[in-house]
Parts: C-alpha cells; sequence; structure tokens
C-alpha cells in the first residue's frame, strides 16, 4: 500500500460507515474499532553466512466472539503493524461472512522472503513460533499461509508447535502440505472461491460468463487460481495477469489478446508469483507496465496481489467495459475510489466476501484435523461452493433489502453476527 494509505484507518473507516448505518451501540464500537490483543516480538535468526540478525514480527487478535482468532502470516518487506492491524479486522468480518465459527487475527515479519534460503526462512519461522506458541493453538489463534508464506512453511509452525506443546497437533495452523495434515483443495481454495463469487455475480447481473474477459493483477497463489478457473468454470478469456519483478523493482502486466495460458505461465513462474519475462515475450506475450491492468478494455477486473490498488488517483482509468470488480486481494481499494465505483454503477465483490474462500477451506481443513479424517477434493470443494454461494447471495440479499453497496452489504451481515454472539457470550 502506498505510504499515504494507512490500511488500518481504511478499516476503521469502513467499519465506522456501517456502524453508523446500523446505529450501532456505541460501547459495542469502541469494543470492534481495536483488536483484543497486539504482539510485537524481535527474531534473532543465525544467518547461512554466521551474522546475527534480528526481525520484526507481529500477530494481532482482532476478535474471538464466533471461534478461535484465525488469520494468515505474512512474510512481506514492507509490513506494518498498522496493515496487520486492518487484515485481522478484516479477518473477523471475513469468518463471519463466510459463516465458519472463527474469529479474526493476522500475521507479519518484516522481511524480504526471496532474499532468505530455506534454512534461514525455517529458522525465521521456527522463531517466530517459539516466542509466540502459548498465544497460538487450535482453540485460541490459528494462523495460515499468506503472502510471501507457504505449505511447507507452514508445516514447519506445526512441528515448532508440536514439539514444544509436547503433542501432535495439526489443528495448530491450517494450510499444511497434503501428507502433513493438509486439506486437499487449500491451494486452489480462495481462487475458486472467487470464480464462485464472479459466478454468482454474473447470475445477478444476468451476464452468461461464457467468452467474458477479465484482467487480473498478481500472479501468486490467489491470482493463478483465480485465472485457472475463470478459464476453466466460467469458459471466459482471461486478458492479462500481472507480477512484482524483484530484479528490475518494478511491476509488470502479461498480456495477450486472445487469453493467457495460466497453466504455461504458472510454468514460468517463481514460487514468489514472479513471471519470467524473456520466456513469457518469447512465447507471445505483450509485456506491458504494472499498471496497465487496471485500464484494459474487460468485463471482470480482479485485484489480486496487494492492498490500496485501486484509488481516487486512478479509478477513473478503469475502462468503460468493467461491470464487476471482484476484489480477490484485501483492502486493494479506498473508501474515496468506492464513492466512484458507486455512482459508476460498477458492480462491486467486496474482499472479505470474495477471497472468504481460503479461510472456508482452513475451516473445513481444522474439521479434518480434528476428526482425523480426511476428504476427497470434490468433496472439498463442493462443499466450498455451497458455502461460497450462500455468503454470496446473503450479501446480496441485504445489499437488496437495505438498497445499499455490497461492501456496507456484506458489513453489515458480518457486524451483525459478531455482535449477535458477543452479546450471547455477554460481553457487551
Ligand atoms: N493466499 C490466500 O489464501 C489468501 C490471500 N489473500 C490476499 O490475496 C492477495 C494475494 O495473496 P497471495 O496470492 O497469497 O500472495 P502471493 O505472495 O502468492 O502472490 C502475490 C502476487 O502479487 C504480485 N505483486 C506484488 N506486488 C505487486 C505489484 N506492486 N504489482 C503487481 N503485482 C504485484 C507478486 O509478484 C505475486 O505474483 C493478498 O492481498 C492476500 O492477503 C486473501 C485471502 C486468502
Ligand atoms: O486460511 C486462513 O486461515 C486465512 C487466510 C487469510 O489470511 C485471508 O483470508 O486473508
Amino acid at each position: 500500500m502506498s505510504k499515504e494509505i494507512n490500511p488500518f484507518e481504511l478499516a476503521q473507516k469502513q467499519f465506522d460507515r456501517v456502524a453508523d448505518m446500523l446505529d450501532l451501540d456505541e460501547e459495542v464500537r469502541a469494543f470492534l474499532r481495536w483488536p483484543k490483543k497486539e504482539f510485537h516480538v524481535r527474531i534473532p535468526v543465525r544467518m547461512d553466512n554466521g551474522e546475527l540478525k534480528i526481525f520484526d514480527g507481529y500477530r494481532v487478535q482482532h476478535n474471538d466472539a464466533l471461534g478461535p482468532h484465525k488469520g494468515g502470516l505474512r512474510f512481506y518487506q514492507n509490513e506494518t503493524f498498522d496493515t496487520v492491524r486492518a487484515l485481522s479486522l478484516w479477518m473477523t468480518w471475513k469468518c463471519a461472512v463466510a459463516n465458519v465459527p472463527l474469529g479474526g487475527g493476522k500475521g507479519g515479519v518484516v522481511v524480504d522472503p526471496t532474499a532468505l534460503s530455506d534454512r534461514e526462512k525455517e529458522r525465521l519461522l521456527r522463531g517466530y513460533a517459539r516466542l509466540l506458541w502459548k498465544d497460538f493453538g487450535p482453540r485460541t489463534d490459528v494462523p495460515a499461509p499468506d503472502m510471501g508464506s507457504n505449505a511447507q512453511m507452514m508445516c514447519w509452525f506445526m512441528d515448532e508447535y508440536s514439539q514444544l506443546s509436547g503433542q501432535y497437533t495439526p489443528g495448530v495452523v491450517t494450510g499444511k502440505p497434503v501428507g502433513a495434515g493438509g486439506s486437499l483443495g487449500r491451494t486452489q481454495a480462495t481462487g475458486f472461491g472467487v470464480v464462485v463469487c464472479i459466478r454468482e455475480a454474473m447470475k445477478k447481473l444476468g451476464i452468461d460468463s461464457k467468452g467474458t474477459t477479465a484482467a487480473i493483477q498478481g500472479f501468486g497463489n490467489v491470482a493463478q487460481y483465480t485465472a485457472t478457473n475463470y478459464i476453466e468454470k466460467l469458459k471466459g478469456i482471461v486478458k492479462c495477469v500481472s507480477c512484482w519483478d524483484r530484479i528490475d523493482k518494478t511491476s509488470y502486466t502479461f498480456y495477450k489478446a486472445d487469453g493467457i495460458d495460466p497453466h504455461f505461465l504458472m510454468s514460468i513462474t517463481d514460487q514468489y508469483g514472479m513471471i519470467d519475462k524473456k520466456l513469457a515475450s518469447e512465447n507471445g506475450y505483450e509485456i506491458l507496465s504494472g499498471d496497465a491492468w487496471r485500464s484494459l478494455d474487460v468485463d471482470v477486473l480482479i485485484p489480486a496481489a496487494l492492498e490500496g490498488q485501486i484509488t481516487l488517483d486512478n479509478v477513473n482509468t478503469i475502462s468503460k467495459q468493467v461491470k464487476i470488480i471482484a476484489e480477490a486481494a484485501n483492502g486493494p481499494t479506498t473508501t474515496e475510489a468506492d464513492e466512484v465505483i458507486k455512482k459508476r454503477n460498477i458492480f462491486l465483490i467486496p474482499d472479505f466476501l470474495c477471497n472468504c474462500g481460503g479461510v472456508t477451506c482452513s475451516y473445513f481443513e481444522s474439521v479434518q484435523n480434528d476428526a482425523n479424517f480426511y476428504w476427497s477434493e470434490d468433496e472439498v470443494l463442493g462443499k466450498l461452493d455451497d458455502k461460497m454461494s450462500v455468503a454470496f447471495n446473503s450479501v446480496f440479499g441485504m445489499a437488496k433489502e437495505r438498497n445499499v453497496y455490497m461492501r456496507d452489504a456484506a458489513y453489515m451481515v458480518a457486524i451483525q453476527r459478531v455482535v449477535t454472539a458477543m452479546k450471547l457470550r455477554g460481553w457487551v
């Protein structure tokens, strides 16, 4: 997110706006505007060259009225406490809108993971787990992969926690590899869920998905499976994806007028979502500026990389052809840009609804860990489709009933569920 946009202020602004619309009690607001617990740790790591480096790590637990705190652990060089705070609020609303019995949390380590060897990454991850393990647990707080982290890292977390607690505890973390307590379907779950939301939105808008076009920002976990599912399930065309190029220190858009081939691009993309520019260009891809994805003539725009990507400065570059913005990333749109999107009557699928497929599948993983019984991929994705469709339709129903913007409707559904649980538990 750019320096001027503070994501925590954005998350609080979005909440305040709906709190006003719901005429929410002052005490409840005060409770929900801030996280319940916050941790800042300094993690010492012996690097491969013998040097000792200290990394800052955060974990923020926003609300656990509906169940244990839940949310990813990011490894990102520009991480800030406020970004993690914002993301922990959004996790609370995400779990509530998905209707899974979980609360909100998020973690982050200030580090460029691409600059670490695998062994350094393991030491850093285990160091983070050692400092905070008493505040994690299957009934307390359960992390998951997020930007810059992956299934292998979750497995190290699970192992460190299990060793420290003296008990094999797969449910302390989700997004683990299949074969080490992970669930089939988790890798593609977020992108799969994004496409279920787009499918449901198209049904409501009377759009036949076949042949529709999309532009995607990013090409990491979420963007990759959004692209494959958009093409395979909706029979649509993805015109571009994009990525951050850490060698050139800039971003690029990879464009093909008749549609990209995500499987080919995945074969030339590294574990951090960086596409090989040379190989792409040799295979017929046009390499455009990092901003180009936003202004293409497409039906669906899908930010799937970072916070703060659609702002007042650039929202008017969005093509008149765009009918749907599907927010696959967390917090990609500022409140000022929201006003323009509303006026232009572009249908918005808000982030914590659009990308709740990941945490919903994480919930399925916890259920399987508790039962020590594992489901087939079809079973996982079938249940995910059902839950995502219900979540989409509950928000759409609220938007119609109250005649409000989809983001406000998603907040209304989520806040009401969280506040009901808080009241039932006697917290407010
Ligand atoms: N992985 C998951 O299950 C979930 C992720 N999210 C959110 O989705 C977004 C993406 O997450 P992942 O795909 O997991 O991350 P990732 O780390 O796998 O991929 C991030 C992608 O964004 C690209 N990128 C980074 N900076 C960029 C820039 N300035 N311009 C263009 N591209 C850029 C990277 O090159 C990479 O392709 C984040 O906002 C994350 O919080 C939300 C829900 C679940
Ligand atoms: O799978 C999870 O538990 C959380 C995923 C996440 O961090 C997110 O949805 O932003």
